[in-house]
């Protein structure tokens, strides 16, 4: 059977991103699990077909780790899923003052802060995966907390500590993306979405980012998202990652992607729908 490489171990969002992808797009697909981002976009086109990746939260913005990845790689995203996210916190000590070390996820950090700032003087271990922290925690050592995925509290547990919902807003979703090796056709009746990336080009000139921006507006294109990662080679060097709304094969778009590749470097991530669409 075909495989889809996911965030591990079991128990993580993206799991639940990656089953809601399997039932909606009724493929017979079964799940690597690999315990980290890095690892997923490695077995993309080796032992997986697929892979999904979180890449924009509500509360905590996009997943640079996923952005500097998809820099790097050459898939296409084919799809786009969209789940809430709702976190707990759970310990082995009765009291929240007792607390010495909590594991909390890289990215689950910045969707609990409210709750974080309440604690002084606490160890944060960062974790790779919202099931990286758990396992730590499940371990029961006294004293350690974590911060997990609120559907595992209803797996069987014996934390002495219980704290059923603590993100900081009750409308919390992340935005996940399936990437492959190779795109899927255009469907004229789907929406669908664009994203690319300026590779060179930005120069440090007046107006040259206004220009490419420019391009889409005059053909009416609504620009969806632009935000910047640093080249890493140079300070004030940036990679522009753009997107709009349409198909890439659409006329107009496609004549505005190639009035801005006369002047800069253009990666196309792809086109693609939300799930369900
Ligand atoms: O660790 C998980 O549960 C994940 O699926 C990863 C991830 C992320 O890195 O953004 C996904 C959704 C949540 O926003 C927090 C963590």
């Amino acid at each position: 059977m075909d495989q889809i490489a996911t965030l591990g171990a079991m128990g993580t969002f993206s799991e639940i991103a990656t089953k809601k992808y399997i039932e909606v797009s009724n493929k017979k697909l079964e799940i690597s699990y690999y315990p980290t981002i890095r690892q997923v976009f490695k077995a993309i086109g080796q032992e997986c077909n697929l892979g999904i990746v979180p890449i924009e939260n509500t509360l905590d913005g996009f997943v640079q780790r996923t952005l500097d990845l998809l820099l790097e790689s050459d898939f296409y995203i084919v799809n786009e899923i969209i789940i809430p996210i709702q976190f707990s916190f759970v310990a082995n000590s009765q009291n929240i003052s007792d607390i010495e070390k909590i594991y909390v996820q890289f990215k689950t950090r910045g969707q609990c802060y409210n709750f974080l700032d309440e604690f002084n003087q606490i160890k944060l271990i960062t974790t790779e995966s919202n099931s990286e922290s758990f396992s730590q925690v499940k371990k029961g050592h006294i004293a350690e907390g974590a911060i997990i995925p609120r559907h595992l509290l209803d797996t069987k547990n014996d934390f002495s500590l219980c704290i059923d919902n603590v993100t900081d807003s009750e409308h919390n979703q992340t935005r996940f993306i399936v990437l492959a090796k190779s795109k899927d056709d255009y469907e004229i009746d789907k929406t669908y979405k664009t994203s690319i990336i300026i590779l060179e080009g930005v120069a440090d000139q007046a107006g040259v980012l206004s220009k490419i921006l420019n391009e889409f507006s005059t053909k009416n294109i609504n620009l969806k998202s632009i935000i910047s990662r640093p080249t890493k080679q140079e300070l004030g060097k940036y990679y522009f990652f753009i997107d709009i709304e349409g198909h890439k094969d659409e006329e107009e778009i496609r004549e505005a992607l190639d009035k801005i590749r006369k002047n800069n470097l253009v990666k196309i991530l792809g086109s693609y729908s939300l799930l369900g669409d």
